[in-house]
């Protein structure tokens, strides 16, 4: 890899902390978003610190509808944290505060010290539905995650072939959209969410689409990459399973305003054997939030979203 693709690995938050040390002065002068401001010391986490979220909503009493709040998560470098709660908990809207898409909102959240504002490269993205563009190729796609990186043609080519190795889609650069599996559009989506190597990526429901042999696969691939790349990961996800499998905590979240109720340390090896009966126990634990109504909320526009509950009813389907 040649100098400047280097030093764009070492500003986005390498998996190689001598790249950091190396490229850092000039990473800051380069890439930093305008936007973002230095107030801090860099802590190496991801900080959100008593966020609260409100919306204007006529259906609401008063016209403000409390979404968020006091949300108080401080995430070390390079952990994999799984949110799990009710639909309309505030999950998502949480993830696209720390995207930036949001600015308005109470509290703050920093990224290695830094207070953010507005979106940048050292956040990637991946929701539930791909988002690829279909009159553009997987390789293009991924490519897309580069459009703003100061980087020569030959230099991101370079980049999406690597990220397209690590999501094991050799051979198809120059499909398009349709002529993949939904799999393997998400497995782009992660490629074009990492390709920026960001500090931080966030996933909103990533397999909630695919069906349930897919979604495992992609959660064992999920896991692998994390291991490699060393990136700071938060996961949005209905499925309790797969948050504790991922997750190196899991943040239980309820509704009304959405904050969160508790968090579970996962400390199992990964990666996690489902049917250890560690895993299964802190699964279960887990899952038992939901039968607290508190935590599985009253939202009557609920998305059919199923999890097994313990205590005997195992395999019984519960929408929450
Ligand atoms: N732009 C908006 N204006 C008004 N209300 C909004 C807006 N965006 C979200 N909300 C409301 O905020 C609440 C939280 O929504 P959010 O999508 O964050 O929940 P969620 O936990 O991610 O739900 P799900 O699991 O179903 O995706 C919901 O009641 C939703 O209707």
């Amino acid at each position: 890899m040649n100098a400047n693709a280097q030093r764009w690995r070492a500003h986005a938050g390498p998996a190689d902390p001598a790249l950091a040390d190396a490229g850092a002065a000039s990473a800051r002068q380069l890439f930093i978003d305008k936007e973002v401001t230095v107030t801090d010391t860099p802590s190496n986490a991801l900080r959100i610190s008593d966020v609260s979220k409100h919306f204007a909503s006529e259906q609401a009493e008063g016209g403000v509808l409390q979404v968020l709040a006091g949300i108080d998560l401080d995430i070390p470098a390079g952990r994999f944290v799984s949110i799990v709660g009710a639909s309309g908990c505030g999950k998502s809207t949480l993830l696209r505060l720390v995207l930036g898409l949001d600015d308005a909102y109470e509290g703050e959240i920093r990224l290695d010290g830094r207070r953010l504002h507005g979106t940048g490269p050292e956040r990637g993205i991946v929701f539930q539905d791909h988002r690829l563009f279909p009159w553009l190729t997987v390789a293009q796609n991924v490519e897309v995650g580069l459009r703003n990186a100061p980087l020569t043609k030959a230099e991101k080519r370079e980049l999406v072939a690597e990220h397209i190795a690590l999501v094991g889609l050799q051979g198809f650069e120059a499909s398009y959209p349709h002529q993949i599996s939904g799999g393997m559009a998400q497995r782009v989506a992660i490629a074009r969410g990492l390709v920026n190597r960001p500090r931080v990526l966030l996933l909103d429901e990533p397999f909630g689409a695919l069906d349930a042999l897919t979604r495992s696969r992609l959660q064992i691939e999920l896991q692998r990459i994390w291991e490699r790349e060393g990136i700071t990961m938060l996961l949005v996800t209905h499925d309790v399973e797969e948050a504790v499998f991922l997750g190196d905590e899991v943040v239980v979240m309820q509704p009304h305003p959405g904050r969160i109720r508790r968090i579970v340390d996962v400390d199992l090896p990964h990666p996690r054997n489902r049917s250890d009966p560690r895993f299964i126990a802190l699964r279960d634990d887990v899952m038992s939030d939901f039968l607290d109504p508190a935590v599985a909320g009253s939202d009557t526009a609920r998305a059919p979203v199923h999890a097994r509950i313990p205590l005997g009813l195992a395999d019984v389907r519960m929408a929450w």
